[in-house]
């Protein structure tokens, strides 16, 4: 079956196994922190390869010690959708790995 927007609450039963991530203006979104540039520069180029792998691609933002991560699905007229949810539990995974702060 072809992706399809998720309703509200299905969007809110889903981010509850995502901490940190919220649900605005028809995306998902998270801030990650980290101590430095190097380690937050990290964490975007592996999510580069990540988006590569399942064809699917956030809108993310370099700052010093942050990376900000917020993506809908372009092919259903930007709405969120389980490929979302894909996305956002993977960059969940290899997060710590870079450093990121849990606060
Ligand atoms: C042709 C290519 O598969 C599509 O354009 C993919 C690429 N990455 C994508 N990323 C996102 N976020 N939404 C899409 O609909 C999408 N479509």
């Amino acid at each position: 079956m072809a992706v399809q927007p998720l309703t509200d609450q299905e969007i809110q039963r889903r981010l509850e196994q995502l901490p940190g991530w919220s649900f605005a203006d028809d995306r998902l979104s998270r801030t990650y922190v980290f101590k430095g540039h190097p380690q937050a520069a990290g964490l975007v180029a592996e999510i580069a390869t990540i988006q590569e792998e399942l064809d699917h691609h956030s809108d993310l933002t370099l700052g010093y010690n942050k990376v900000g991560v917020s993506v809908n699905t372009h092919s259903v007229g930007g709405k969120v959708t389980g490929l979302d949810f894909e996305l956002a539990a993977r960059i969940e995974e290899i997060a710590p790995q870079h450093g990121a702060r849990t606060d």
